[in-house]
């Protein structure tokens, strides 16, 4: 027999996106035998709609509060996107695991438009993502690319309102809330890069609590954890902000992991993109990680720059 199971609170935001999260790991854990409990909160990040979230402290804003709830040992384990996850955790917290991936592509979503080639001259697209702003200015430098922020359902809402003639969202999200149908047309990798992490759920836990990291174990899945090691070093390297347009992306071809990022200036208008690619036999983390700093040096050689702290 395993070791025996003990109970977990999973912190969690509330989020229609972040609950189905924390009820996919509940379902897992439960299944592993552990009475598993969910606790919400509302994060800063959550709470912040109107401002461009790279201009009011990025990323972290999402899981402070739950890591709070770790501190305070109100909750064991705290579900995350990992694309939403800084590169380095505070001390005291680590990521114990990361699971099977969704679909990491970029998703074009239209009541009109098939695709984004069909959308007229100057048509209004929605996004508050550098990384997607930049994108797809390099495919389509004519469209007016204006801010959209807010949950998965409030963004479609918007979209519905006619504020725009079509959005990109993250396929894995609108798939995992069962809104797949709304999609129109899935970016390739190649012509919209994703983010580090996209479409990864990772599981983030106080360190120093061996038992917890073993009962989480059977949840992870290895090559996932390779690929998205291999995105965050790049974005780590690049110095790890969100007010940097910067995606990173592997995909494997056998036992070699391809390693694509693309760079953009912040704070330009510019179309101009820095791309750089690398590729290698990937078979532990150290390896995944050293593909992805080889990748960030090709692109500093290539012109661009690193995100300068607090800027
Ligand atoms: N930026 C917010 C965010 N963080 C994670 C997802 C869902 C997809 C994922 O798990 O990567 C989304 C929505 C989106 O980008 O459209």
């Amino acid at each position: 027999m395993s070791k025996p199971a003990f109970p977990i609170v999973i912190a969690t935001r509330e989020s229609r996106l972040a609950l189905w999260q924390a009820e996919h790991v509940k379902a897992r854990l439960q299944a592993l035998g552990h009475p598993v409990t969910l606790l919400g909160m509302t994060t800063k990040g959550d709470q912040i709609l109107d401002r461009s979230l790279s201009k009011v402290g990025g990323k972290g804003l999402f899981v402070k509060e739950l890591e709070v709830a770790l501190e305070e040992c109100r909750a064991d384990i705290a579900v995350h996107s990992l694309k939403d996850v800084p590169m380095d955790l505070p001390e005291g917290f680590e990521l114990a695991c990361v699971m099977e991936r969704e679909d990491p592509r970029d998703a074009f979503v239209s009541p009109q438009y098939a695709t984004l080639q069909d959308l007229p001259e100057g048509a209004v697209v929605g996004t508050s993502s550098l990384r997607r702003t930049v994108l797809l200015r390099a495919l389509r430098p004519d469209l007016r690319i204006e801010p959209l922020r807010g949950n998965l359902d409030t963004r479609l809402k918007k979209l519905d309102d006619g504020h725009y003639a079509g959005i990109v969202l993250a396929a894995a999200g609108l798939k995992r809330l069962g809104l797949g149908a709304r999609i129109r047309h899935e970016f390739a990798p190649d012509s919209m890069l994703p983010a580090a992490g996209q479409g990864a759920l990772g599981i983030e836990i106080r360190s120093g609590r061996p038992e917890l990291r073993a009962a989480l174990a059977p949840l992870a899945d290895t090559t996932s954890w390779l690929t998205v090691t291999a995105e965050r070093a790049v974005s780590r390297a690049m110095g790890g902000s969100c007010s940097m347009p910067l995606a990173a992306h592997g995909q494997w071809q056998g036992e070699e992991l391809v390693l694509r990022a693309a760079w953009g200036e912040p704070d330009s208008a510019s179309t101009a993109l820095i791309r750089a690619s690398s590729r290698r036999p990937v078979t532990d983390l150290a390896s995944a990680a050293d593909l992805g700093d080889e990748v960030a040096e090709l692109l500093l050689a290539a012109g661009a720059r690193r995100a300068t702290p607090n800027a």
